[in-house]
């Protein structure tokens, strides 16, 4: 694991030492806590990234994603608990190898963008390098090929202002990457878009976390965004962690009603994939090998422009299933309503 957490707690307020006895269950804990006025933002939280892998938090509007976040990389202190980067305690890091490990290995991107007005791009994208004490050559290189990389070569000499939105995010997203971070934290970044340019911010972090293998960490009320770019979803309720999985598993299997409101809306053909669906073994001819973790949805457009029967490979490209065409709509009606498959 890149980062991690266990039994991840931060109270806030008066008498919030009464949580602190582990005899009792994590609920009468936040109780005794509450009643002695004080405030639990997190209880207990186990959670941990790998390198390569996006876990996005998701949780209504002051359910702790913001904290949990911060409480990870010790921008807020944790009130108990343990956190660890690489398997190494971080909980007691003097002040100032906090801020080196900040620095070298972790950084985040904001909804508000947060770039310096008075700054042009490259002078915002080597910022983390110059904090770093880099020399003026390498860390000017080191940008402009982030710059390059998030598609904005030519706009090195803009100023925040004379960019969209869009724009304003892949400055932030060059910056927070400029220094080769191992953990990648987003906290809501594309909440201040408009809903296209949404979609096109999520495919580049898609596309750069396949080439990086981050460890990513992304907040989003959005459960389409979460389902998209997270390769687990934890969904949080008042502090605590309701559950963790798949956007697939939350949709087929939510513990509760909490979580199943958050998947209600999502469109479930782009959730489930293929491999639910697909009868097991060769078939004796087929018009395409596709992987069996494409989407339900992404398969039903691959019919639609005329294949009649589509294999469907594992992670080595061996063929394991097919689908004909005519067992789609029953597929995507169990997609949709639950039902034999
Ligand atoms: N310094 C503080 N003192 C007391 N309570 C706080 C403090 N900071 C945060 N909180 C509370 O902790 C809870 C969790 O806040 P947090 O910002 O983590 O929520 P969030 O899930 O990120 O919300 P949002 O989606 O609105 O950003 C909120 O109820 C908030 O009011």
């Amino acid at each position: 694991m890149i980062i991690e957490c266990q039994k991840l707690w931060k109270v806030y307020g008066d008498g919030g030492a009464a949580f602190g006895n582990e005899d009792r269950s994590v609920q009468e804990r936040i109780e005794l806590a509450e009643k002695a006025g004080a405030y639990v933002a997190l209880a207990d939280i186990d959670i941990g990234v790998e390198r390569g892998e996006t876990l996005v938090v998701m949780g209504l509007s002051g359910s702790g994603k913001s904290t949990l976040l911060r409480c990870l990389t010790r921008l807020i202190e944790p009130t108990s608990g343990e956190v660890r980067y690489e398997g190494r305690p971080i909980t007691n890091l003097p002040r100032t190898e906090l801020l080196a490990l900040r620095r070298q290995h972790m950084s985040m991107v904001f909804q508000n963008f947060a770039l310096l007005p008075h700054r042009t791009v490259l002078g915002n994208v080597e910022l983390p390098l110059e904090i770093q004490k880099q020399d003026a050559r390498s860390r000017r290189a080191a940008a402009l090929e982030m710059i390059e990389l998030v598609g904005l070569k030519s706009k090195e000499d803009h100023y925040p202002h004379e960019l969209s939105g869009g724009q304003q995010q892949r400055v932030g997203i060059a910056r927070s990457l400029c220094s080769n971070p191992s953990l990648w934290l987003l906290d809501e970044p594309f909440s201040a878009l408009d809903p296209l340019i949404r979609r096109e911010m999520q495919d580049e972090v898609l596309r750069l976390q396949s080439s990086l293998a981050k460890a990513v960490i992304f907040v989003t009320h959005d459960f389409e965004e979460a389902a998209r770019v997270g390769d687990r979803i934890a969904i949080l309720r008042r502090g605590r962690l309701v559950q963790c999985g798949t956007a697939e598993e939350l949709v087929s299997n939510p513990v509760d009603d909490y979580v199943r409101a958050f998947t209600a809306e999502v469109d479930r053909g782009r959730v489930f994939k293929v491999e639910r669906f697909m009868e097991r073994g060769e078939p004796q001819a087929a018009d395409r090998l596709v992987p069996m973790n494409t989407s339900l949805k992404d398969v039903s457009r691959i019919f639609a422009e005329g294949a009649n029967v589509l294999a469907f490979s594992d992670d080595k490209h061996q063929t394991v299933g097919f689908m004909r065409r005519e067992k789609l709509g029953e597929a995507l009606a169990a997609a949709e309503f639950g039902g034999p498959f």
